[in-house]
């Protein structure tokens, strides 16, 4: 199985950057798993949210191959504690025969077209965290299920 998570326009700061990366080099020593970026829309004040978000969920879609297993990372999803998505990750390690996709939306979230192509679900908390921000919280919980996953010192309970 592949893992990618897939975040709508460059990580912007450094600082993120450099966290971003270092996760997923992390979590690559356990999974295959990569990030893909979409590129963010040029002219963005022309658009209203509801264009801006159908746009992107248009490039969502694009990027999506038959047979992905699409899990929507969205505030209103699935709350899990880490040793939970630790052990739903083992199952979808299992279960899923191509690709595991994750997506983080756009300033705005996604567009019904996206909920209406996901699978799953899941939150990361009931607060709203940036669309940049997001990708260091998830990668950080994907490294920490890995390292869970693997009987690793990482996570204390
Ligand atoms: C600024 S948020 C968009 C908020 C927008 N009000 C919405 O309803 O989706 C940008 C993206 O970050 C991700 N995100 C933000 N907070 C999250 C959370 N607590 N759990 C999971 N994903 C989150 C989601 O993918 C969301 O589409």
């Amino acid at each position: 199985m592949k893992t990618t998570l897939i975040v709508v326009g460059r990580t912007v700061e450094q600082h993120y950057i450099t966290a971003i990366n270092d996760y997923i080099e992390r979590t690559k020593h356990f999974i295959s798993f990569d990030m893909e970026v979409i590129p963010e829309l040029k002219n963005t004040k022309s658009l209203t949210p509801e264009q801006q978000k159908e746009k992107e969920g248009e490039l969502i879609g694009k990027a999506l191959q038959p047979g992905d297993v699409v899990v929507l990372l969205d505030e209103h999803g699935k709350e899990m504690r880490s040793v939970e998505f630790a052990r739903w990750m083992e199952k979808k390690l299992v279960n899923v025969n191509k690709r595991l996709v994750f997506i983080i939306g756009g300033p705005y979230g996604f567009s019904q077209k996206v909920y209406d192509a996901a699978h799953e679900k899941i939150s990361m908390s009931k607060m709203t965290f940036s669309h940049q921000m997001i990708r260091l919280i998830f990668v950080e919980q994907m490294y920490r299920a890995m390292t869970i996953l693997n009987g690793g010192p990482y996570h204390h309970e």
